[in-house]
């Protein structure tokens, strides 16, 4: 059987997930799914776990677990041929149990920043919300102020990135997160990373990645030449 790569990134908000998630899909030609990204999909088209999604998100609350997974294994199904990584999910350790039954990762990327530098980064970001395309006006800020580069669409900064707002978010992170980062461990699977600066973090995240993928695809080679 041929062996593909699965990987899931783990982080609270303004660890890097996403920045980094682009960066390893860029360089190691995975899929970089987003749960996110899926929510929003699902709430575009009116699926009905996307009716049910958005009533939640509207609060500013978490999607629920069953409703979360509805969502999103079906497309994992539909992925079966591909290597990927998944952002954004599990958040919790009944979403882990749910993709444990359903395919077998092979790495778990942990980001482990600093409360203070998540502080300041949420402070500066701004996102494009109907394509999910996020900036930092000063790592990575759009080419003309509060516009986003592709559609021209003003950009908006999302209320529950407010430093009061977020202290109770990264509290909540760290109770829901443990208990995955705990079950990952478990299995042999967890890397952590911690640095303030994606750019120090990443060459190491390289480095894990060039060691698992070479190996797994000279496996799916091996495999389709039977
Ligand atoms: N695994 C999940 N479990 C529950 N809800 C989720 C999950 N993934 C996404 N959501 C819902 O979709 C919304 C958007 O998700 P997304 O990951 O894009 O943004 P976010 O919560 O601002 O994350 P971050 O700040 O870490 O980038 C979340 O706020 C949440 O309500
Ligand atoms: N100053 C600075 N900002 C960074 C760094 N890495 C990512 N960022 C920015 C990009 C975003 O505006 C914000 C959060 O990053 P993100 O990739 O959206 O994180 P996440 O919420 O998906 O985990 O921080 C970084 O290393 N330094």
């Amino acid at each position: 059987m041929s062996k593909l790569f699965r990987a899931v990134i783990m982080g609270p908000p303004g660890s890097g997930k996403g920045t980094i998630s682009e960066r390893i899909a860029h360089s190691f030609g995975l899929k970089h799914l987003s749960s996110g990204d899926f929510v929003r999909e699902n709430i575009a088209a009116k699926t009905e776990a996307g009716v049910q999604a958005k009533t939640y998100i509207k609060k500013g609350l978490l999607v629920p677990d069953h409703v979360m997974t509805r969502l999103l294994l079906p497309r994992l199904e539909e992925m079966t041929k591909y290597s990927w990584l998944l952002d954004g999910f599990p958040r919790t350790l009944a979403q882990a149990k749910a993709l444990n039954s359903a395919c077998d990762l092979d790495v778990a990327i942990n980001l482990n920043i600093p409360l203070e530098t998540l502080k300041e980064r949420l402070r500066h970001r701004w996102i494009h919300p109907p394509s999910g395309r996020v900036y930092n006006m000063c790592f990575n800020p759009p080419r003309v102020q509060g516009i986003d580069d592709i559609t021209g669409d003003p950009l908006i900064q999302q209320e529950d990135d407010r430093p009061e707002a977020l202290v109770a978010r990264l509290r909540h992170y760290k109770d829901v997160a443990k208990p995955v980062t705990d079950f990952y461990k478990a299995k042999g699977i967890l890397y952590t990373f911690s640095d303030t600066e994606t750019d120090r973090i990443w060459p190491n995240i390289s480095t894990l990645l060039n060691t698992k993928i070479p190996t797994i695809q000279s496996d799916a080679r091996c495999a389709s030449t039977h």
